[in-house]
């Protein structure tokens, strides 16, 4: 049996530069789940249509970090047949052998419910708008409107809201650095078991 670790939270808490740590050092797959949403909301046309077509090599378009980006993959990941469209792929990631690490919003609450290890990871609203302006090379108070609203529309949607499994471990890594929250997710994946 693969060992899964599900990492949910809200907009550049630090869930992928986790994952991939994670995945980095115990062998694992990796998969950034916000790629797909972003990719389909990238193509433009029917989201629905979209989401069923996916392809992997779709994931590699250069232009789906941007602020822009992020607020489409928002916007269709809200239609539930859009997320229905993409759990399959999802749910068959997670079972990779030895292991797998998905980064999203609904790993641990709808894809992965039996996830080994589940994490929510946050970080406050001041310290995300940082840390992404400084990656995009964008104004911090432009980033700040666009997480909030995000996080917003993700918390509130009927279908997968945003929020952690009733068993996720959080992990608020505003006071932390990169390798100190990347050492606190090991731990508790050694503790888990991985
Ligand atoms: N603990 C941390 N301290 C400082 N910067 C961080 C930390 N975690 C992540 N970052 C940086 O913040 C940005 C967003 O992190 P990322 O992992 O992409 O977040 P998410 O996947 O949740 O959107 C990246 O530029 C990353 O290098
Ligand atoms: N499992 C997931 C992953 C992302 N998403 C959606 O996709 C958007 C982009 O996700 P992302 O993980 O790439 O965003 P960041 O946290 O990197 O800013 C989110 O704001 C969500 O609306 C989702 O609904 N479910």
């Amino acid at each position: 049996m693969p060992f899964t670790i599900a990492i949910d939270g809200p907009a550049a808490s630090g869930k992928g530069t986790i994952a991939r740590a994670l995945a980095r050092h115990f062998g694992f797959a990796h998969l950034d789940t916000g790629l797909l949403y972003r990719a389909v909301g990238a193509m433009g046309g029917d989201p629905v249509a979209a989401a069923r077509a996916l392809v992997p090599s779709d994931l590699d378009r250069d232009d789906l970090r941007s602020a822009e980006a992020g607020q489409a993959a928002s916007r269709v990941a809200a239609i539930p047949e859009v997320r229905a469209a993409l759990i399959d792929f999802q749910r068959r990631f997670a079972r990779t052998e030895p292991g797998a690490v998905l980064d999203g919003r609904d790993i641990g609450t709808v894809i992965c419910p039996e996830a080994e290890l589940k994490l929510y990871v946050t970080a406050n609203d001041a310290v995300r708008a940082r840390r992404r302006a400084l990656e995009l090379g964008d104004d911090e108070v432009r980033i700040l409107g666009e997480l909030r609203e995000r996080d917003a529309r993700d918390a509130a949607r009927a279908v997968a809201p945003m929020r952690p499994a009733k068993d996720a471990l959080l992990l608020d890594t505003s006071e932390m650095a990169i390798d100190e929250a990347v050492a606190h997710a090991i731990a508790s994946a050694k503790e888990a078991g991985a």
